[in-house]
This record gives C-alpha cells, sequence and structure tokens, in this order.
C-alpha cells in the first residue's frame, strides 16, 4: 500500500452522513481528568474490574479522554492496592486506589465500564443503582435468549429482567439503538471481528448462509490476567493451539448477529486458536457467494457499508490485513481475496482483541450514550510493528 493510499486510509476518510465524528486536528486533549475530583462538567466514570486487562486498558483510553473522569475503581484479590503496584504503566495517573465493590459508592458516579468475568456479572449488575449508564465488557447480556445462556455458560441467567433491556454493543451495526440503551452487552472479541465484515454482505444477500466457516486466532490477553496452567509461558510460547472445537461459546453470539440479518437462522463453523501473542486477533472468514455474484461485488458492497466509519475500514484490493497494523488501536481492518475454488472468497479480518474487542469498543459505545463524538478518547493510530 503507498504512504498517500495509507493515509487516505486513517485521515482522510469521508464522514458525510456521521457528522458528528470529530477530525484528528480538532481533537482537544485537555490535562488528564483521570481523577476523583472530576470537574462537575466530567462524566464520572467506574471501572468494576480495573485490576484486569480490559479495565486496564479503559484506563489507558481514558488518559486522553477529554470528558470522562475516573470516579472509582474495583478489584477483587487486589482490592485496597494503589493502581501504580498493579500496573506501574498507570502509575503516573491520578487515579483512585483499587476498593472492593462492596465498598463503591455509586451516588456520585454517572457511568460504569464492567470488566468482570461472565457468571460473577449479572448479580452485580443487578444490584447497581438505576441511575448508571452501564457498558458491560463480559458475555453476561449478550445471548438474547436466556436459555441459550444457560445452555451455553452452563448456569442459571440470574437478570432476565435485565436481559430485556441490554443493547448488544455491536457500534457500527447498531449504533442508534445504543444511543439510547442503558445497558450495553459489549460484544466478544471473536464476535466483533467476524461479525463486522460479515453483516453487510449477508444483509445485501450477497453471501450463502449456510455454509460460512471461520478459522480465528486470539493473542493471550483474550483469556484475561488471572493464573491459568493452559496459559504458563511454557504451554504458550513457540506453539499454536486450538480449543472450544465445535463448541465454543461466542458461536451462539455469533449466530445471533449473523441471524439478524438474514432474518433466518444461521449456523457457521468456527475454531478459535491461541497464538503466541500479547494482544491481537485474526479471523479469517471462508465464505460462498450467492448465485451470480462477484468477488468485486463484495468490495463494492463493504466499501459502502463503511465509508463513512472511522474504524471500520476495507484495504485496498489485495492488501493483506495483519494484526500489526491494529495493535493498540480501535481499528478493525479487513479485506475480501478471491477463492481458488469457483465462487468462494476469504475474508480476513483483524482488530486488537483489548480495544476493538473490548475496552475501545466499549468506549465508543460509552461516548454514543452520553452524546459525545464517538471517537472521543480513540484516535491511536496502532502501535505497528
Ligand atoms: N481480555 C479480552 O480480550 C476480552 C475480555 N472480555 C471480557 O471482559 C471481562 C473482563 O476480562 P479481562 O479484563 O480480560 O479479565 P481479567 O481476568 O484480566 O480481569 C478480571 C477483573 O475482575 C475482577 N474480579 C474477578 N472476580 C471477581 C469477583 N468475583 N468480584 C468482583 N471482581 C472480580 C478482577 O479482580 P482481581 O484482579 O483483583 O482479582 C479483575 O479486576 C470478561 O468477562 C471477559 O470475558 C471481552 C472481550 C475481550
Ligand atoms: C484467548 C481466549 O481465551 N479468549 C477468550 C475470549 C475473550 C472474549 O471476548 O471473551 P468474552 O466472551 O468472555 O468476553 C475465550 O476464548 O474465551
Amino acid at each position: 500500500m503507498s504512504a498517500t493510499a495509507f493515509r487516505s486510509i486513517f485521515f482522510n476518510r469521508p464522514r458525510s452522513s456521521n457528522k458528528d465524528l470529530i477530525k484528528p486536528q480538532n481533537v482537544k486533549l485537555s490535562p488528564i481528568k483521570c481523577s476523583i475530583k472530576s470537574s462537575q462538567n466530567n462524566v464520572r466514570v467506574g471501572v468494576l474490574g480495573a485490576s484486569g486487562y480490559t479495565g486496564s486498558e479503559i484506563l489507558r483510553l481514558l488518559a486522553n479522554h477529554p470528558q470522562f473522569g475516573v470516579a472509582l475503581m474495583t478489584a477483587d484479590r487486589k482490592a485496597g492496592q494503589a493502581i501504580s503496584s498493579v500496573f506501574p504503566h498507570l502509575g503516573t495517573q491520578d487515579l483512585p486506589d483499587l476498593i472492593a465493590i462492596k465498598d463503591a459508592n455509586f451516588s456520585d458516579v454517572d457511568a460504569v465500564f464492567c470488566c468482570l468475568p461472565h457468571g460473577t456479572t449479572q448479580e452485580i449488575i443487578k444490584g447497581l443503582p438505576k441511575h448508571l449508564k452501564i457498558v458491560d465488557l463480559s458475555a453476561d447480556f449478550r445471548l438474547r435468549d436466556v436459555s441459550e445462556y444457560e445452555e451455553w455458560y452452563g448456569q442459571p441467567h440470574r437478570a432476565p429482567d435485565l436481559q430485556k433491556e441490554a443493547i448488544y454493543g455491536l457500534t457500527e451495526v447498531l449504533r442508534e439503538e445504543i444511543k439510547n440503551a442503558r445497558l450495553v452487552a459489549n460484544p466478544g472479541c471473536y464476535p466483533t471481528s467476524i461479525q463486522l465484515p460479515l453483516v453487510p454482505l449477508i444483509k445485501a444477500n450477497l453471501i450463502q448462509t449456510t455454509n460460512i466457516i471461520v478459522d480465528a486466532k486470539s493473542g493471550v490477553s483474550g483469556a484475561g490476567r488471572s493464573a491459568k496452567e493452559n496459559l504458563l509461558f511454557t504451554e504458550v510460547t513457540e506453539g499454536m493451539s486450538s480449543y472450544g472445537v465445535t463448541r465454543h461459546r461466542h458461536a451462539p453470539e455469533i449466530e445471533q448477529g449473523l441471524a439478524d440479518a438474514a432474518g433466518s437462522k444461521v449456523t457457521i463453523s468456527f475454531t478459535p486458536h491461541l497464538i503466541p501473542m500479547s494482544r491481537g486477533m485474526q479471523s479469517t472468514i471462508y465464505v460462498e457467494m450467492a448465485p451470480g455474484v462477484r468477488i468485486d461485488d463484495l468490495r463494492h458492497q463493504l466499501q459502502l457499508s463503511y465509508e463513512d466509519e472511522e474504524f471500520v475500514v476495507l484495504l485496498e484490493n489485495g492488501v493483506i490485513p495483519r494484526t500489526h497494523s491494529v495493535k493498540g488501536s480501535n481499528y478493525c481492518l479487513f479485506n475480501v481475496f478471491p477463492d481458488r475454488i469457483p465462487g468462494r472468497a476469504i475474508i480476513i479480518s483483524v482488530i486488537d482483541n483489548l480495544v476493538k474487542g473490548a475496552s475501545g469498543q466499549a468506549l465508543q459505545n460509552l461516548n454514543l450514550i452520553m452524546g459525545f463524538p464517538e471517537n472521543l478518547g480513540l484516535q491511536y493510530l496502532p502501535l505497528f510493528p
């Protein structure tokens, strides 16, 4: 890709239908607002699970957010500690100490990012005051069908009423609904990388919904920070392993989104893999085109669907998306290639699992709920290589 093309992708993309997005040169980065003493104009934000990977990623992004100030941060085992002892890279910021959720006072808080393990989250959100806007990064409110949740997550749903209220937070697809939400169920990382390219193609009837195969790879931070044997350095380094074969819990989440786009049931083959890198995710998607459809039709539709979007980018013809090209950023880059088998196409989609796959999209969603430009705090270029 030429330097000019690269610049045009990242800086000069037209935003005709998305006028509230501000251009990079107009972002005013005021001094760090990460203080419990946020000024009255600021939105006071709580981060539940701030001692984990997605919680710390929210804090990193908020350091450059001119409107959101951090009012409280919670942890479980690390409650009572200063953030500088848990995450030295955040120690330069004026942040409150980590406290247990039971000790948190939410009366002075406007919104929370809930960065807790699934299963524990439903009870906790059920107990939160109703004035709070909530973006939940866990899987607890993503599946509309409670019995499907119970089947895939192996436990009863503890807040079915709240489930009815939750809006799925795939920003570019459900922007208008998210704006009015009180509780957003932020999508999983694999579902984000897979649905973003597939939804417009399915909506436009350009691909068959009966034969979608997804082969996906994730960096190890996708599994969170708590110790697990299969995540030891010795287990992960210099190798690659599949997991969740035929039964990964993201399959029903992806199928739910694709079925919404298709207007009928969709079933996919989905196999995730763990690869030895800290962050990043690639989904390679094999699809069959509808009769008479050509690869250029897929490109045209994706170009059309995302030309006004800042964070979702169809690369130039032939350019291969790489996880290096999204690291640390909120971008989803993808491209579509003709398969050697006539009538089939291969889509490659990359994101940073901790940013567009989690905390970045969560911030995009809270910006929308609070009525701010969607890209506030998110204009980080990828950290290449
Ligand atoms: N990592 C990723 O790429 C993605 C993660 N997600 C989802 O986001 C959520 C957070 O993930 P991640 O940050 O990676 O997880 P981590 O394991 O890194 O962090 C979990 C956080 O939750 C706290 N916690 C754990 N158990 C409890 C409990 N019983 N009560 C209160 N707090 C608790 C931990 O506190 P302490 O450290 O003190 O024990 C920690 O702050 C998960 O639901 C995950 O599935 C979604 C998309 C991508
Ligand atoms: C590498 C790895 O283990 N990744 C996690 C997915 C991370 C994510 O998006 O999970 P949630 O649905 O819990 O939010 C997994 O496969 O379970």
